[in-house]
């Protein structure tokens, strides 16, 4: 199989920024990235209660059932892992000694009363300026790659950045400090360029939590569209040692040239829920043909219109399982013969077509 990178060639799309395009014809149900997080940290608030009913491990991220062994950081005691390796592993990257004493810092100090006049949002990104003051410690040049991603603070974010920097700086070791205007460009590249980790799908619910957020540094630069021609697939629960990559597959075959979108959300939402997530998350708005049309939608109009090719589009690739609608692309191509079995990217359901 064929690196990502001669399959993927990033180009200038117009009105856009920076995208991804087929660099060969590419064939549905094709592998074409598969990368590791750069950045990856809980989405648990420090303090409020996280929405998931699941405790995961602190480094992998996968769920600690009542079967599982646990370990815990011998210096915080707060931290627990799946395995000894995890923990091993962590304790030089994840959760080195700095990130432990910081963390330890936040979760024991009287912060707790401070952090209640914001939203349990801000306590996530105390979480991520120390895991990205963790990565300028180890690998200052991949932070750099991180401020290369799109993404200006705006006021708020100075605001948010000034609120943790005074909190967190007093910790920074004095061989490496992180500027407010830094942590502002930080929080703002996270904002628009994280993918978020989500808890196992379960047909009875509740809906799917996110346990953590992470940054693709390649990932990143796919651009949106409403009817996108590949999908992501995480194994977070069921992977091996490398259970927190992210895995891109094609829906449909691309020529050569062509750019190559995902989806930012589940494929099925209406067209005023996608218009306001993109404004509100992703400061944009979509142009693609799809809103073009529904823009102009009343109340029922996706039966009339069944025959559009972007209805057919979702008939064919939203999957209809309870509590799912995730999507559904074709498994990869086997001996170069396309499959015929789709894969949905959030339950695993399979169907034949
Ligand atoms: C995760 S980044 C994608 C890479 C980005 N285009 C770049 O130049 O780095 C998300 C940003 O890309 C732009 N974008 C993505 N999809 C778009 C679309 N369909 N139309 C216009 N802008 C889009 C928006 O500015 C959005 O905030």
């Amino acid at each position: 199989m064929a690196s990502s990178s001669s399959l993927l060639r990033m180009e200038e799309i117009a009105g856009k920024g920076r995208g991804l395009v087929a660099a060969k014809s590419l064939k549905a149900g094709q592998i074409i990235l598969t990368e590791s997080p750069l950045i990856l940290y809980s989405a648990s608030p420090l303090y409020a209660p996280s929405s998931s009913p699941f405790t995961n491990c602190d480094h992998c991220f996968r769920i600690l059932s009542s079967h599982t062994t646990i370990f815990r950081c011998p210096s915080c005691s707060h931290h627990t892992f799946c395995s000894q390796s995890c923990l091993s592993f962590a304790q030089n990257s994840s959760h080195s000694n700095w990130v432990c004493k910081a963390l330890t810092f936040l979760l024991q100090h009287p912060n707790s009363t401070l952090f209640q006049q914001h939203p349990p949002e801000r306590q996530v990104q105390a979480r991520f300026v120390v895991a990205s003051h963790n990565l300028f410690l180890h690998s200052p040049s991949q932070l750099h790659t991180f401020l290369s991603l799109h993404g200006t603070p705006d006021t708020a974010i100075y605001d948010v950045a000034k609120f943790l920097h005074s909190l967190i700086s007093p910790l920074f070791p004095p061989e490496g400090q992180l500027s407010v205007d830094l942590t502002a460009q930080l929080l703002a590249k996270d904002r628009l360029n994280s993918f978020c980790l989500m808890d196992p799908y379960s047909p009875d619910g509740p809906q799917r939590s996110i346990k953590a957020y992470a940054i693709y540094p390649k990932a990143t630069f796919f651009n949106h569209d409403c009817v996108p021609n590949a999908c992501r697939f995480d194994y977070v629960d069921t992977g091996d040692e490398h259970n927190t990559d992210i895995v891109f597959r094609l829906i449909e075959d691309v020529p050569a040239g062509k750019e190559i979108c995902i989806s930012y959300f589940r494929i099925g939402r209406d067209y005023s829920t996608r218009k306001r997530i993109l404004m509100e998350d992703y400061g944009f708005t979509c142009g693609c043909d799809r809103c073009r049309i529904e823009a102009n939608w009343g109340e029922n109009q996706v039966e009339m219109n069944s025959d559009l090719p972007h209805v057919r589009f979702l008939r064919k690739h939203v999957c209809e399982r309870k509590n799912c609608a995730g999507t559904m692309a074709p498994l990869p191509p086997k001996d170069y013969v396309p499959s015929n079995v789709l894969e949905c990217n959030f339950c695993g359901n399979l169907k034949e077509i």
